[in-house]
């Protein structure tokens, strides 16, 4: 039944970024810093470590220019950014971040809410960014949101979430990460939209981004490993959300998606043990529950 499931897989550790942009309490610069650093010493070798977008749009990313000069980086492990334009960008060359993302939709609606253009405008946008990360040798992640679901407009089309995808890929994009911003995928439906996909992108260069709303991302992480997925996004502790989509709860938890991992055979390089502490410390020092089931029954 499991046949196709791989020995590794990569997590890219999303809290501080994802995780942080929605919390209600805003977090230090040097809170952020040590976050991240907790984070590079359990084994995380993937980490979104800020974001370079308006303050005005998102106060609590404001100092990713500070935490991502003074992070300490570890050996093997990548730290990026998202950058919607090319000011982000360039802010994120200034802070030496060696690698960044952009972040389209799969939904008109959500892309002028949440970056104040149209889908295509943004692609636009997007175009010249990516060409200047080429030339300078930075890898471009691409994020696709609302590929199951939006909160403006409800169901999203296949076919829409795979012409962006194609798109980014086609401008230069190594990993296009499929965004479940609102949490509303289900095994099924999460299954035809990753087999759409890998018509048009190959398996090692797609990505699965899901939060947990309705308490499915699991399952669907689970259909889509069994896809041939090997790149999964989460959030230590479940922080976070979308400031754009409202009611969407925070990421899968890293903790969540690590246990299931590492009880079918699969290695992450990650220590669940201590992951599972600095869920528990960020959860205290943000005031909020634990989101991760492990965690919590971890203790
Ligand atoms: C994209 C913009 C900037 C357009 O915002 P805009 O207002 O259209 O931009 P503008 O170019 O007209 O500039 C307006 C002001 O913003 C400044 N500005 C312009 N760009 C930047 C920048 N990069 N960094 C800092 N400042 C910037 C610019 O300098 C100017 O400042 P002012 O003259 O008013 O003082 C805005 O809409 C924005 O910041 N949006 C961010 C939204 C966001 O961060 N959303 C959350 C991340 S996406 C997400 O969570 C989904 C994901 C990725 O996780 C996947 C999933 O789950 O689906």
């Amino acid at each position: 039944m499991f046949n196709l499931l791989p020995k590794t897989v990569e997590i890219v550790e999303v809290g501080p970024r994802d995780g942080l942009q929605n919390e209600k309490t805003s977090l230090t610069a040097q809170d952020k810093i040590d976050f991240i650093n907790q984070l590079s010493l359990v084994g995380a070798k993937r980490i979104e470590a800020g974001s370079f977008v308006s303050p005005k749009w998102v106060p609590q990313m404001a100092s990713s220019d500070e935490v991502i000069r003074t992070i300490k980086r570890a050996e093997g492990t990548r730290y990026s950014a998202l950058t919607p334009n090319m000011k982000g960008f360039d802010m994120a060359m200034e802070a030496n971040t060696q690698e960044v993302a952009v972040f389209g939709a799969a939904s008109e609606s959500f892309s002028q809410k949440n970056i104040n253009c149209s889908i295509q405008e943004s692609l636009k946008r997007f175009a010249p960014l990516v060409e200047k990360a080429k030339q300078r040798g930075i890898p471009v992640r691409g994020y696709v949101s609302c590929v199951l679901g939006c909160p403006y407009e409800g169901d999203v089309k296949v076919d829409d979430v795979v012409a962006v995808s194609k798109a980014l890929l086609e401008m230069g994009c190594y990993e296009i990460s499929l965004g479940d911003t609102i949490g509303v995928g289900t095994p099924l439906k999460t299954k035809a939209l990753i087999e759409a996909c890998l018509q048009v992108i190959p398996s090692n260069q797609l990505a699965v981004h899901f939060h947990d709303t309705y308490g499915q991302a699991l399952a669907n992480i689970l259909t889509a490993l069994q896809l041939g997925i090997r790149v999964i996004d989460s959030s230590v502790a479940g922080l976070g959300g979308c400031p754009y989509a409202k009611g969407a709860s925070g990421n899968v938890a890293s903790e969540d998606v690590v246990y299931m991992l590492h009880n079918m055979g699969i290695e992450t390089g990650i220590n669940l043990a201590e992951l599972i502490e600095v869920g528990n410390s960020i959860s205290l020092k943000l005031n909020r529950k634990n989101g991760s089931k492990v965690g919590v029954a971890a203790g």
